[in-house]
């Protein structure tokens, strides 16, 4: 991809000073605080149904889960992950028979399951995110396919391993306890069978319990004054309320809206992609706009069959070459020459102050490292602008779009028809300079303190990531309680030790229970590069601790304290590359700018709590190293060892 030179016009410094400045306006006492966590608020417990499940086709099924039964592998979660996980162990030589996946959602996806907004799409290039593209034989109609697409690629992946009868739907198995003298997980669970039969309740046994927490589950919205007054329709995007705009997950043809005034509040990655279609619907649409996003060109175009054929999937291995291919542009040196995606991720190697890059930051030279990654940003930062500029006609709207904040602090969106929607003569952005809404009312929203009446108002207000009262453990996030050896809860152990875990998929005290981070892994712009990472190494942990034993009925694979300890410091170790993301303009990156544990408890708990700091090839390279050792180190086997 080309570039010019866009080197900033104004000194480094004077930037810099501007980021402050913006950032300093956005702080706000009330942190993570702000939000409504819709995981466990009453009033907005509507929002946590599913509006896409067939109940009726579901309970016309044999359920593949009875009350009572034993099983091998339980999977929990049904989305990529969670496929990726299943199709791992079959392809490590274990039986699908043996495997059984269960999720809360009506169908497999997660999170593009859940999400169906209108513009849908998959922000990094779907040949590297789409999993199993060579094993499948499946061509991406899109370079960055669509929602219903990534969807159909769930359903293509759980038919072709055998998995599509093997999951149950609708059910959160919201209570593991060990049975030590089993060596069994006792599962509860709840399957929601509609409003015909009602809950199900069923209890399981099973031997290995692998998790999928996720990182984005639980929606939340701003916690304003007014919301019980507000007499408009309103929903969240990750529920789009089809019946109150019109059109459908696939057809965003949204007739409803032609004579409807309508608020989008929110200008991240999910509503950028949203705000388009609004903007060619409504009547009128306000764009409620409290930080810029920072959004550069996308380059959508439809797969060409000639170049896939020829060039992108022309050899055995392609997709795994060219994940890392793409992944490699992200580090503080030199990216590696020739760049397969060369979009314009690929010119925001800045990103790597967020997913961490090769080599270890001394402690000492935090500061050092924070600037290289500004002067590594400020050039691609001020394209983007320059962007803004060139493609908005209103010089004052294109002002208010622009991004003052470096590329790691928030996701960096990219798309073709966001900025030029503000051209519209039915769009109007109302930018609240850094402050948000101030209140509902009931014929609309208060902004900058004058009244937008609305009769539509979409939440394009995120995730919890740092949920209150939260102890961070990988299960909390996914909604369970998981009990382990001595009747020790993996949320109190959490909350006392922080973070302690071997490779971020399982913890001491927790025999035969996997899961895939979210802390202590890697992270990768296109995250499905890690999760296939962490699935494949969970397998193989797996087959390597059977061989073992001659008989793997009691079997039990523990990691061990030393083995966590030990782990957990080199991702401490690494801790010092996300220096640059504490003084972000707030967002859900840094615990809305939240400012950091000072006592040095807390300080140790946080730094354990971190992702691994070189990057995710490196993660990667870190977990094959350990595997070709083969001595499962910080891992201990129990049963009949041979
Ligand atoms: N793979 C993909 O294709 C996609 C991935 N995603 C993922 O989902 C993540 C979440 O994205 P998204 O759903 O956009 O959520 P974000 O948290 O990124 O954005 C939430 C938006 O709501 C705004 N907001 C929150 N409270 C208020 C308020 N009181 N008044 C006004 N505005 C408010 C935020 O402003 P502020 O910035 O000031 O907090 C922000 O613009 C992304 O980072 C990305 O990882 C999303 C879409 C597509």
């Amino acid at each position: 991809m080309a570039t010019t030179d866009h080197r900033p016009a104004i000194p480094d410094a004077t930037i810099q000073q501007k980021y402050a400045e913006e950032r300093h306006k956005r702080l706000r006492p009330d942190g993570v605080a702000q939000f409504l966590n819709l995981a466990t608020s009453d009033k907005f417990k509507y929002l946590r149904e599913d509006p896409w499940v067939d109940h009726a086709a579901l309970n016309a099924q044999t359920p593949p889960l009875k009350n009572g039964d034993e099983i091998k592998f339980l999977v929990q979660g049904a989305g990529y992950g969670g496929l990726m996980l299943a199709v791992n162990l079959i392809e490590a030589g274990f039986k699908a028979e043996d495997i059984r996946l269960v999720d809360e959602a009506g169908g497999f996806g997660g999170t593009w399951y859940w999400n169906r907004y209108p513009g849908l799409m998959c922000d990094t290039e779907s040949y590297t995110y789409m999993p199993f593209l060579e094993e499948t034989g499946y061509m991406p109609r899109f370079r960055y396919s669509y929602g219903s697409e990534l969807r159909e690629h769930a359903d293509r992946i759980a038919e072709k391993w055998g998995l599509t009868d093997k999951t149950l739907f609708r059910t959160n198995c919201h209570h593991y306890m060990w049975d030590d003298a089993e060596k069994r997980w006792i599962v509860h669970g709840t399957e929601n069978r509609g409003p015909a039969e009602g809950n199900r309740e069923i209890q399981l046994k099973a031997q290995y319990v692998l998790v999928v927490p996720g990182f984005l589950g639980f929606p939340h919205i701003a916690r304003l004054p007014g919301f019980d007054k507000f007499r408009g329709e309103h929903f969240h995007t990750a529920r789009w309320n089809y019946d109150i705009t019109g059109g459908n997950p696939t057809h965003w043809n949204m007739e409803k809206l032609k004579d409807k005034t309508v608020g989008i509040v929110g200008t991240g990655a999910t509503a950028i992609q949203a705000i388009p279609q609004l903007g060619n619907w409504a009547k009128h649409l306000y764009v409620f706009q409290r930080t810029p996003s920072s959004v550069d060109e996308r380059g959508q175009h439809p797969t060409d069959p000639n170049e896939w054929a020829n060039k992108i999937a022309s050899k055995k291995g392609w997709q795994y070459a060219r994940s890392k291919n793409f992944l490699s542009q992200f580090t503080m040196d030199t990216p590696i020459d020739e760049d397969q995606v060369n979009d314009r991720w690929c010119s925001t190697r800045s990103y790597c102050g967020f997913i961490g890059a090769p080599g270890i930051v001394s402690p000492d030279k935090t500061s050092e490292h924070v600037a290289a990654l500004h002067s590594m940003d400020l050039e691609r930062a001020e394209r983007v602008r320059q962007r803004t500029t060139d493609v908005v006609k209103d010089p004052a709207t294109a002002a208010k779009l622009k991004a003052w904040y470096p590329a790691w602090c928030k996701r960096p969106t990219f798309h073709d028809d966001y900025l030029p929607t503000f051209n519209k003569p039915n769009v109007t952005l109302v930018d609240t300079n850094g402050k948000g809404l101030d209140a509902l009312t009931e014929e609309g929203v208060m902004a900058n303190g004058t009244e937008y009446p609305l009769d539509v108002l979409v939440l394009s207000t995120g995730y919890s990531l740092f949920v209150e009262n939260d102890s961070g453990s990988p299960v909390s996030r996914a909604g369970m309680t998981v009990v382990g050896r001595d009747g020790l809860s993996m949320d109190d152990k959490w909350i006392r030790q922080g973070s302690k875990t071997l490779h971020g998929v399982a913890t001491h005290g927790f025999p035969n229970f996997f899961f895939t981070g979210p802390t202590q892994v890697a992270l990768a712009v296109n995250f499905t590069h890690v999760l296939s990472a962490l699935a494949s190494h969970v397998a193989q942990i797996l087959v390597e601790a059977e061989r073992r034993v001659d008989q793997t009925e009691r079997i039990t694979i523990e990691v061990t304290e030393e083995g966590e300890d030990a782990y957990t410091a080199e991702v401490v170790k690494r801790a010092t590359s996300f220096a640059g993301v504490g003084g972000c303009t707030p967002g859900y990156y840094n615990k809305e700018g939240q400012a950091s544990a000072t006592g040095p408890q807390e300080q140790a708990k946080e730094a354990q709590g971190n992702i691994w700091g070189e990057g995710p090839l490196k993660f990667e390279e870190f977990l094959n190293t350990w595997r070709a050792e083969g001595r499962l180190e910080g891992i201990e086997i129990k049963g009949n060892v041979m």
